[in-house]
């Protein structure tokens, strides 16, 4: 979905609508749930115009484009004739992937910057990384994926802050069958709620759980036992965003560190879950660009 006002009037929907899905779901009028529920009908019709019109483009061969609309829209079954997508599920499709993708790199960027803030040698050590990677490209050139496999050390230290705040701390599985684990029954139809952060904050699976350690995730470090690190979930449902998370994260920090420098303003630096991690007062950042003059708020 291309910039411009179309975008601008889906956002504000989008931001009720996922506060209504991590809301308490009752549907009173004025609750966040049925504000939530509002903004979804609003949104299908945009966003089925945004199918027809892909469509249309797809249909008539006019430059399509390869995003994920197009792709679900090219979706056929075996014999290539008949779609395999209506488009209500495009459209329940598309509405995950922008509540699961939004908040949750949103979040993870966010705590990053704090992070590099409060602590100047991991800046500077992750500074170092992309300023290797930025010399041997002209200014703006865009980043290959080359470039972002040697990003390691950047990637340890945001695999370690989702280690310590998972942006998704919270996720459900439903029992199939009676399951017995550990001397207790998890009846058939049971919902059973995985944490993140507690199994994260285990000591006898992280040592000093508290401490924030990129080195956890070294090459040559004993690697976690399977499941153990879970900010992506795990086995089949595994968030399918992994990789275009990373790669969102990696080019963010190598913009921000090899263009700008920047210091905290917040007095408090305190922070809620509701059920994303929020500051309570926003992180106020002093943004100043490192070659030019000139001060961004
Ligand atoms: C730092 C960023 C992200 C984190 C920490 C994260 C975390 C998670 C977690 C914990 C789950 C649940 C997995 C499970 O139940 O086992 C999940 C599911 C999912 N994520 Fe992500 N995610 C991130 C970014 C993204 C992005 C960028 C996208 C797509 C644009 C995305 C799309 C999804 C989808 C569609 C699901 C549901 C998968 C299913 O139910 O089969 N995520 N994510």
């Amino acid at each position: 979905i291309e910039r411009g006002p179309d975008r601008e009037k889906m956002l504000p929907l989008f931001q009720d609508m996922i506060e209504g899905v991590l809301s308490v779901p009752v549907n009173l009028p004025f609750t966040k749930f049925s504000r939530g529920i509002i903004a979804r009908r609003k949104l299908v019709p945009m966003i089925l115009q945004v199918i027809l019109e892909k469509r249309e483009a797809l249909e008539e061969q006019r430059n399509p484009q390869k995003d994920l609309i197009t792709s679900l829209l090219s979706l056929h079954d075996q014999n290539g004739s008949s779609k395999m997508m209506s488009e209500d599920e495009i459209i329940d499709n598309i509405i995950i992937v922008m509540v699961a993708g939004y908040d949750t790199t949103s979040v993870l960027l966010t705590f990053l910057v704090k992070l590099l803030a409060n602590n100047k040698s991991i800046y500077s050590t992750i500074a170092q990384e992309q300023e290797e990677i930025a010399s041997k490209k002209a200014y703006e050139e865009a980043l290959t994926w080359e470039d972002l496999t040697k990003m390691k050390y950047t990637w340890k230290v945001a695999t370690e802050r989702t280690r310590i705040n998972p942006p998704v701390a919270l996720s459900f599985r439903r029992a199939k069958q009676d399951i017995e684990y550990e001397g207790f029954i998890i009846p058939k139809g049971w919902q059973v709620m995985l944490s993140a952060s507690m199994t994260h904050m285990d000591d006898s699976i992280f040592q000093n759980p508290t401490m924030f350690d990129p080195t956890r995730f070294d090459k040559h470090a004993p690697p976690p036992p399977p499941f153990s690190y879970v900010a992506f979930g795990g086995g089949p449902r595994m968030c399918p965003g992994f990789e275009l998370a990373k790669m969102e994260t990696l080019v963010m920090m190598h913009r921000l560190v090899t263009r700008f420098s920047w210091e905290l303003l917040n007095k408090d630096e305190s922070f809620k879950r509701i059920p994303m991690p929020e500051f309570d007062q926003g992180l106020l950042v002093h943004v100043k660009p490192l070659k030019e003059d000139g001060v961004i708020y």
